[in-house]
């Protein structure tokens, strides 16, 4: 992050009183403590930055707004309102007046979009790396190069790479060592056992390398070494798109074929076909397994074993050698069936935990930060990581008073920059003015990395002061919404309503934009496999067919109706041409209609449904964590810390560590630092310890963090998911767990008595009151006292057992009141401290039994 003028060395000074406070990196405006919520409020917030363009539109162009008498009237939490107004306030770049009206030229317009579509949907002339070919040749293939020789050469080649520290070619070595073994074994007699394959683990910190380290290994010594091709004879696969395509690898989906859809028996074709594909895979490789669920793993695992040609079912990933790639960052992205969660739960989290002969044998660490050189920002970013963030950091980030100093060293900014020497004695507001000038001019173009999707759609407005910037007219393409029968009974003012929708969330309309700017875009499907235009993929819009209605003004063209395509260059892995069109990687993307539903809310049947038509694109300017996993950004990154302390903090942590160095990164706003302060959960850390060799002391741990308690019925020891909260917490033995419990209420018998401590139905409860307690409490107060029926316990009693009220009405049935009774005659605790209760009036209204719990149960009696 800059100071001054674009110094990246220094953090600037500035004089606060007596002590000097610094400035390592640019946050815009502080904004007011409630933006917080802002971030978590979900999708109350609505943009609005379009709507009097749009109003102002659609009045000349519907018939039926003409009549419409009022605008729209958008709810917009207040809260929520003020992150909208920042983000205007941010990006609200005046049109420049030279592109007001003015299309700018469009080179395709001449085109002729079947042609054009029809020529996409041909192969691509050269193939895509990532797909794997469609139909591999059963037979066995056998490569040449394959010999011990070429294996060592390269492992000899490690020790004077530039570009592989130590820790990354010992987990080459890993890998070489185990190809060695292989091929000495396929010289072995048929029969002869075999050796275990490997299954290992790659793990380091944010950029340590292990991409790199597995793109080194794939391209030097699978491909060009052995001769081996991707698909055949290795698999990389990762959960997302946008991941294996940075790895020029696959899906877990696709590549192995999970979660197909239809007829049983078509699957199994298809399990077949796969079988035949994948005949020859001797290594599988998933990269970010830790956004992988326990449930996917097991899946894959079972696939694999489904799939693999060893026959051996007790080799767990059917006799694969895996190499799982992680970081310690975000949680799992992927949910499973319930119906299935828990068995292949367990399963997954066995293959992680469950030793050697069934799951991973160990794994290497990488421990160097090898994307930023940047020694503030490595500590600043592992802080972050492990939840540590020192308040020092914090003040840091945010130009507040430190404890340490910054770069001011000997009365001068040590970096020496004439422009950081010239902020010194400057208002602090004049710094703030003059950093923010700088990082808003470098920050321009470079995507904002969010938690979540609301936050991210917010800074996608950045789109009009983009094109303002670079003097084109902004162009709108305004879905298409067509409502169904339904919605068009049920809503009076169609017209208003529309355009209410259009300005609604993506998320929300069937993932398709309501007025979708076209600048620069990211693919919101898999647009092309072949030419690797994933989900996630970026690219800029270079033209369009002419749409056949455009409204123009202030800059901003608004498409009434949907050109038949819009050409996108897209930044793919590799080079590829669509015939006919002028330049290469430029693909014609169509709209696309999907189903959305205005109840959504509500549960089946949902019947307002609207069918809505729109480019399956999104404006670039903003993507999620998920997203931006495992990408260097070296243009720069926008993010936003500020994430509420509900929210996962390594999500955020993501985006922080994409950059190569503090100059990269822009503080969208001031944030708390608590849910950064919280640590991390000891379950990351022992999974490491237990990878690592080391011993557990497994029962101090469960002792610790797995307590038991007994429950009073089934007198089982019994883990704290067993028993309700309230049951958890009493500091009685009565407590009762959800079984047992459950089972009495199914009897219906769920109330407790406090002297049998067992459940009993509401009959055996009597509607009297004892005589001879009545006698003993008269004989102690020394007064005509009755027991007062208290209409808040009577109302308790009804509900069942919990423990509250089981201590407040100390319930008890007959028999346990009679053996209560029976030994009254020396209750336990000072007497005449007892509560006094005010004589009963009106006897009818004892309309409950036990309600006099304070002088009845033992419990208060002995607490007095
Ligand atoms: N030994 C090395 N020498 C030089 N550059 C390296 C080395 N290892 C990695 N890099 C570079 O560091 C950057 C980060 O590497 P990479 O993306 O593989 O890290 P990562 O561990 O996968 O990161 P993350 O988990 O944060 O996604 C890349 O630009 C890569 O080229």
């Amino acid at each position: 992050m800059p100071c001054g003028d674009g110094c990246v060395g220094c953090r600037v000074q500035r004089r606060s009183g007596t002590s000097a406070t610094f400035f390592p990196s640019i946050v815009c405006d502080p904004a007011p403590k409630q933006m917080e919520t802002a971030t978590t409020t979900g999708r109350t917030s609505r943009s609005c930055w379009l709507r009097s363009n749009y109003r102002e539109h659609f009045a000349h162009n519907c018939p039926r707004t003409r009549t419409a008498a009022a605008p729209p009237t958008t709810t917009i939490a207040p809260i929520a309102s003020k992150a909208v107004q920042q983000a205007d306030a941010l990006w609200s770049t005046p049109m420049s007046p030279d592109v007001s009206g003015r299309p700018p030229p469009n080179a395709y317009a001449d085109l002729s979009a079947d042609a054009v579509r029809k020529a996409a949907r041909a192969h691509p002339t050269k193939q895509h790396a990532m797909a794997a070919p469609k139909e591999q040749v059963a037979a066995v293939q056998t490569t040449p190069d394959e010999t011990e020789e070429a294996v060592q050469t390269w492992l000899a080649e490690l020790t004077g790479k530039d570009d592989c520290n130590a820790e990354q070619a010992s987990l080459c070595t890993k890998l070489g060592m185990r190809i060695l073994q292989e091929l000495h074994d396929s010289q072995l007699e048929p029969g002869t056992p075999c050796s275990q394959p490997l299954r290992w683990v790659l793990h380091g910190g944010p950029g340590a390398g292990k991409s790199h380290t597995l793109k080194m290994a794939r391209k030097e010594l699978f491909e060009q070494r052995l001769g081996w091709t991707h698909g055949i004879r290795f698999q990389v696969v990762s959960f997302q798109a946008v991941m294996a395509e940075l790895l020029e690898g696959d899906t877990i989906h696709h590549a192995l074929g999970l979660d197909w859809a239809g007829e049983r028996n078509q699957n199994l074709l298809r399990t077949l076909q796969r079988a035949r594909q994948t005949l020859q895979w001797r290594w599988l490789i998933l990269d970010e397994f830790s956004v992988v669920s326990a449930e996917l793993l097991a899946q894959l695992e079972h696939r694999c074993r489904e799939i693999m040609r060893d026959l051996s079912l007790a080799k767990s990933f059917g006799g694969l050698n895996v190499n799982l790639c992680r970081r310690c960052s975000m949680g799992p992205a992927h949910r499973e069936e319930k119906g299935e969660a828990s068995a292949t739960a367990l399963h997954g989290q066995t293959l992680l935990w469950g030793g050697p002969t069934v799951g991973m044998q160990g794994l290497t660490e990488l421990v160097r930060c090898e994307r930023t050189g940047d020694a503030w920002l490595t500590e600043v970013q592992e802080q972050l990581r492990r939840g540590e963030l020192s308040e020092d950091s914090h003040a840091f980030l945010h130009g507040n008073v430190t404890s340490v100093p910054g770069s001011w060293t000997l009365g001068r900014p040590a970096c020496g920059t004439p422009a950081c020497a010239a902020l010194v004695g400057q208002s602090p507001d004049t710094i703030r003015r003059r950093e923010r000038a700088v990082f808003q001019k470098a920050f321009a173009d470079p995507a904002a990395i969010f938690a979540t999707n609301d936050v991210k759609y917010h800074v996608n407005k950045r789109a009009l002061s983009w094109a303002a910037e670079h003097k084109v007219v902004a162009h709108i393409a305004v879905a298409r919404d067509v409502a169904s029968a339904t919605v068009l009974q049920d809503k009076m003012d169609i017209a208003t309503e529309k355009m209410q929708w259009l300005q609604g969330h993506d998320q929300e309309c069937g993932g398709l934009y309501g007025l979708l700017p076209l600048c620069i875009a990211r693919a919101t499907d898999h647009l092309d496999r072949q030419r690797g235009i994933l989900k996630g993929c970026q690219g800029i819009v270079v033209g369009w067919s002419s749409p056949s209605e455009e409204v123009t003004g202030d800059g901003v063209a608004l498409w009434n109706k949907l050109p038949e395509v819009v050409y996108i260059k897209f930044y793919t892995a590799t080079n590829w041409h669509v015939s006919g069109m002028p330049d290469a990687n430029v693909y014609p993307v169509a709209p696309c209609k999907r189903v959305w539903f205005l109840d959504r809310h509500k549960k089946y049947p949902q019947q307002l449904r609207v069918w809505r038509t729109q480019f399956p694109v999104a404006p670039a300017f903003a993507i999620t964590a998920h997203v931006a996993q495992g990408q260097t950004i070296i243009e720069g990154v926008m993010t936003d810390l500020n994430i509420g302390l509900g929210r996962n903090p390594f999500t955020a942590c993501v985006a922080f560590t994409r950059v190569p160095g503090r100059e990269k990164l822009l503080l969208f706003r001031p944030f708390d630092a608590k849910p950064f302060q919280r640590g991390i959960g000891v379950g990351r850390e022992l999974l490491l310890r237990h990878l690592r060799g080391e011993t557990i002391d497994w029962t101090a741990l469960l002792n610790k963090y797995c307590e038991e308690r007994q429950c009073c019925i089934c007198q089982q020891r019994k883990q704290k998911g067993a028993f309700t909260t309230g049951q958890w917490k009493r500091d009685d033995a009565d407590r009762v767990c959800r079984e047992c419990g459950q089972r009495y209420a199914e009897a219906g018998a769920p109330w407790q008595c406090h002297i049998l401590q067992s459940l009993a139905r509401r009959s055996q409860f009597s509607a009297e009151v004892s005589p001879t307690a009545v006698q003993l409490l008269s004989s102690v107060v020394g007064g005509n006292v009755a027991p007062v029926v208290c209409e808040r316990h009577a109302e308790s009693l009804v509900r069942g057992a919990s423990a509250t009220d089981g201590k407040k009405m100390g319930r008890r049935c007959v028999m346990g009141a009679r053996r209560y009774n029976s030994c009254a005659a020396s209750p336990p605790g000072p007497i005449r401290d007892w509560p006094v209760f005010a004589p009963a009036q009106d006897k009818s209204s004892y309309d409950v039994c036990w309600c006099p719990g304070m002088v009845w149960t033992p419990m208060s009696l002995s607490g007095v």
